[in-house]
């Protein structure tokens, strides 16, 4: 059973405190959404635990291996990571891109194994994509893209998979359809943590909720236990009125 586990982690950047004592656990099974307004520290919390950035204090650890001494290759095998800002170095076919998941299985473009192609095929429908497969990304729109980036996280087959506001740019169908993936692959087996920025979705989908402010993890809980109006005003500065899982916001604090 692959686990992500992050204890005490602090990240400070020329001087700021950026991440402060954050521990969490993310196992096989799980839907953990990290939520928390903007500059909260939720993708340095991300980055920090994937050895993406330097941590100052803390360990993060998957299944006991610290994940900055894991090789690229390895980490990649665990974890698959979709960052927040995914710059497309070149244009590149679709296919190719969503083909890109597969390098931590050893593939390599034009010598795609029978079980590489079949996972980019599976990736490229699960995200609605097979009518652009072969359309050149620099001609996408800003949420077909997203999708791109989601299929080649998915094509990866990795036990756990951490997502740094997949749904962002995306229509609310394909943001549902995103949400159902992940929630597909974590009923398979796998481990999400999912940054959102749609606490309605969170609600909907989290089996777990971390909220973070100002640096800090101040719940983790489940929706039912998590989600309450008086947590929207500390952690967002909003008014909002919350009926079991369902939330309306009626404005700023
Ligand atoms: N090198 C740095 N020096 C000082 N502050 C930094 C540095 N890098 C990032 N920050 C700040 O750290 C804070 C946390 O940023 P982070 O991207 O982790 O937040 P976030 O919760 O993911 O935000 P968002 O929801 O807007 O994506 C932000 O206020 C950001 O400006």
């Amino acid at each position: 059973m692959t686990e992500l586990c992050v204890t005490n982690l602090s990240v400070v950047r020329d001087g700021a405190s950026l991440v402060s004592n954050a521990s969490f656990q993310l196992q096989p099974g799980e839907l953990i959404v990290a939520l928390g307004p903007n500059g909260a520290g939720k993708t340095s919390l991300l980055r920090a635990a994937l050895a993406l950035e330097r941590r100052s204090n803390g360990t993060a650890t998957i299944d006991g291996h610290d994940t900055s001494q894991l090789s690229p290759m390895a980490r990649a095998e665990s974890i698959a990571y979709l960052p927040q800002i995914r710059p497309l170095a070149w244009p590149n076919l679709v296919r190719d891109v969503v083909a890109l998941g597969r390098f931590s299985h050893g593939a390599a473009l034009g010598r795609l194994q029978a079980t590489d192609r079949d996972a980019v095929e599976k990736a490229l429908a699960a995200c609605d994509l097979e009518h652009l497969a072969d359309r050149r990304t620099d001609t996408l729109s800003g949420g077909e893209i997203a999708r791109v980036h989601c299929a080649r996280a998915f094509a990866a087959g990795a036990p756990l998979l951490v997502a740094d506001e997949p749904v962002a740019a995306l229509d609310p169908r394909h943001q549902f359809r995103i949400m159902e993936l992940i929630a597909d692959y974590v009923a398979g087996g796998g481990g999400a943590l999912v940054v959102l920025h749609d606490i309605s979705l969170a609600a909907r989908y989290a089996s777990r909720i971390l909220w973070m402010k100002e640096g800090r993890i101040v719940a983790d809980g489940s929706p039912a236990d998590t989600l309450t109006a008086g947590r929207l005003e500390s952690v967002y500065g909003v008014r909002a009125r919350v009926s079991g899982l369902s939330v309306e916001i009626d404005g700023a604090a």
